[in-house]
């Protein structure tokens, strides 16, 4: 497949959300049109409905395998609707988060297993696999610190137990272990320009290299 498929990972106030709007203004002001921006859970429609299902603090009667599941399908409609066409037309994917959060948060986080997490998802996917990752890493109490004074609204990912965010972080970097081509670490703990800078970087040379 042609294009360039680039994801964003990492924990829960990392600062992959802020990184990735001010990479994205930076592609925008530059007037470049090949560049595609979104997310996970959604980017669309139906993936929207079904983050917004997710992440209801509401619904705190959801199975851990119901919420993989649905992380899942909301990936699925994400890459027909969206990803796959974007890189068809040659475009350059950015993606805030894709199979290695249900991996981290799912697998690891919920304690469902990472491995039966990923090959559940090898059914969504079709085995399709970012070119690159960036992962903005980040010690789960300064994420946790940074969403409490920050955001109004916390969702049911981000009220889980500090336990449950060190998994999720344990897990990834395991994940940066094991995929060393293609997941490159970022220290979320630097001042934001700096973790902007690196990240710009990482994306210029992917896109030189392609
Ligand atoms: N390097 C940084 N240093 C200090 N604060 C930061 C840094 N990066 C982001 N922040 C702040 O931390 C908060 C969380 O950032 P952001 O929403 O971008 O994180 P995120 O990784 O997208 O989190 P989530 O995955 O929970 O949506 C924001 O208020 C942001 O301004
Ligand atoms: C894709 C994906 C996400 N999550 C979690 C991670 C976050 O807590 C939320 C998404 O919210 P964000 O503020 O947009 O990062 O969902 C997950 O548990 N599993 C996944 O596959």
């Amino acid at each position: 497949m042609a294009g360039l498929f680039i994801t964003f990972e990492g924990p829960d106030g990392a600062g992959k959300t802020t990184v990735l709007s001010a990479i994205a203004e930076q592609f925008k002001t530059a007037k470049r049109t090949d560049i595609l921006v979104t997310r996970e859970p959604g980017g669309n429609q139906i993936s929207e409905a079904i983050r917004n299902l997710i992440l209801d603090p509401k619904n705190t009667q959801m199975d851990v395998r119901t919420e993989a599941l649905l992380y899942a399908a909301s990936r699925r409609q994400l890459i027909q609707e969206t990803i796959r066409p974007a890189l068809a037309a040659n475009k350059v994917v950015l993606c805030d988060r894709f199979v290695d959060s249900s991996v981290a948060y799912q697998g690891a986080g919920r304690q469902i297993g990472e491995d039966a997490v990923f090959q559940m998802n090898q059914f969504a996917t079709e085995g399709l696999t970012p070119d690159l990752t960036v992962y903005v890493d980040v010690p789960s109490e300064v994420g946790l610190a940074r969403i409490k004074a920050h955001r109004a609204n916390v969702d049911r990912l981000d009220a889980e137990t500090l336990s449950f965010h060190k998994r999720v972080r344990a897990a990834y970097l395991r994940l940066a272990k094991q995929f060393p081509d293609r997941i490159v670490t970022v220290d979320a703990t630097q001042p934001v320009a700096t973790v902007i800078e690196q990240t710009m970087t990482l994306i210029t040379n992917a896109m030189k290299q392609r």
